[in-house]
């Protein structure tokens, strides 16, 4: 299929979403005009021209453009949730449906033209074809350079028994977490009162959980980004893209009266595990939100109040063993849309964060975790803090599974720039959107790196 005739399949698909729809449609125009102005410009430097040439040069336009016109789209729209379509159905009602997987297609065409049962996800394409030498075409990707040569981040590794202690040492501990907060968006956290116990008991739940048999998790597929679970492959199966070696299940956490009876019943200790250790993570994130307060100078509890009230997400991630992973991600660049992350791994490295415009990889100490800002820190700082952009790679050798716990606020609250730390004659950086549309926004370009972000930027 043409290039011109898989983004018209691909701006057509979402017939359910108004706002995406509208967005797309608009896109559609600005793509051919993009095609157009493109093929001039080869024309005019003597470089022979392909459509995929042309593709890859307006793509990240193309993603900027969907990107304004999603916020545009919102406001002549209103506010109004997109009607539910089959993939809005709750688990209650999904339990009741027998044919749940049904409703979403196991076979689609991969943007390469392909048909496979890609929505099975890695491990099972892995584990069905175990002596594959050659990465699957669907999974290459425009890489500038080999992922696995970054050099390692010397990142903070912060000591957070600190903040327990006598004002002197709680001072430094809360000036060492700001400064890697405005340095880095990343550090490392040593003595956070977390039981390695716990740690490798929600490894062992979440392994568990990728080992069930195809048919139960795909009782949790969804292609609805907003779904509190959701089992999934690559990074957004509901978008064409290039795929990525990566399955993930996620869920909502804290509140957990929202989710709770949705989570798994399989493996038989994952609700028990999940619940005790995201209580213990939601703990750990109010003392960093706490020392975050008081690093940006806002009045005692600001975060912790706006977090509070708001929304944890687990995502478990699985990366199995891949042919050739250098010509491949496990999972894309981009930043987390919630304020503060707490990720832990199984001692399999992958992680990579992009720092002064190089990626570099981190090298995981076990019983740590490792904690990054995310976007809705960045836009509540008005930028002096940064959302982290990061990666992950994966390996020819191991497993990896990783856990990552998002938290943000309330979903219907508005994100915006806390007024004590907007500067009179600067003014604000970021347009104010709710936690939810960021999220859709966020979801809805393929190509993540930080370009949400960039869409609620105001350029000054
Ligand atoms: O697997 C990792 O190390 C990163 C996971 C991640 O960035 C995410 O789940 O948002
Ligand atoms: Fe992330």
């Amino acid at each position: 299929m043409s290039t011109l005739a898989s983004a018209i399949k691909w701006i057509k698909k979402d017939r359910v979403d108004p706002i995406l729809k509208k967005a797309r449609s608009i896109a559609l125009c600005a793509f051919v005009s993009h095609i157009w102005k493109a093929r001039n410009a080869f024309i005019f430097d003597g470089t022979p021209f392909t459509e995929e040439a042309i593709f890859h040069k307006i793509q990240k336009h193309i993603n900027k453009i969907i990107a304004f016109l999603l916020l545009d789209a919102q406001k002549t729209i209103g506010q109004n949730p997109p009607p539910r379509s089959s993939t809005h159905l709750t688990m209650a009602e999904k339990e009741s449906s027998p044919s749940e997987t049904s409703l979403i297609s196991n076979k689609e065409e991969t943007p390469n033209g392909n048909t496979f049962d890609f929505k099975k996800g890695v491990k099972n394409r892995f584990e069905t074809s175990p002596h594959m030498k050659k990465l699957p075409p669907e999974f290459v990707l425009q890489l500038e350079r080999n992922p696995l040569s970054a050099t390692l981040a010397e990142i903070p590794v912060i000591d957070l028994s600190g903040l327990n202690c006598p004002s002197e040492i709680r001072t430094s501990t809360v000036k060492a977490i700001s400064s890697a907060c405005e340095l880095w968006g990343f550090f490392m956290i040593t003595n956070h009162g977390i039981k390695m116990s716990l740690i490798e008991e929600m490894l062992g739940v979440a392994q568990e959980f990728f080992d069930l048999n195809l048919s139960e998790k795909m009782k949790y597929a969804s292609e609805d980004v907003m779904s509190p679970v959701r089992y999934g492959t690559s990074l957004n199966t509901s978008k064409k893209h290039n795929l990525h070696w990566r399955d993930y299940f996620r869920h909502y956490g804290h509140p957990f009266q929202h989710s709770f009876h949705l989570w798994p019943v399989n493996p038989p200790k994952y609700r028990n595990v999940a619940k005790e250790y995201l209580e213990e993570i939601w703990q750990l994130a109010m003392k960093l939100g706490g020392a975050i307060s008081e690093g940006l100078g806002l009045e005692n509890g600001y975060i912790e109040k706006s977090m509070g009230e708001g929304l944890q997400i687990l995502a478990a991630n699985y990366y199995p063993p891949c042919p050739e992973p250098d010509k491949t991600l496990g999972l894309a660049a981009h930043s987390d849309h919630g304020g503060l992350t707490i990720l832990m791994q199984n001692g399999v490295d992958g992680l990579q964060i992009k720092h002064n415009g190089e990626w570099f990889s981190v090298q995981h100490v076990p019983g740590t975790f490792l904690v990054n800002i995310g976007d809705y820190l960045e836009i509540l700082s008005n930028g002096k803090y940064k959302s982290v952009e990061h990666r992950a790679t994966v390996n020819a050798q191991k497993t990896r599974i990783s856990v990552a716990v998002g938290h943000g606020p309330e979903l219907k609250s508005p994100i915006k720039p806390a007024s004590p730390l907007v500067d009179e004659r600067e003014g604000i950086h970021y347009r104010p959107i709710t936690y939810q549309d960021y999220i859709r926004l966020q979801q809805s370009i393929t190509t993540r790196g930080k370009n949400a972000l960039q869409a609620v930027l105001i350029n000054k």
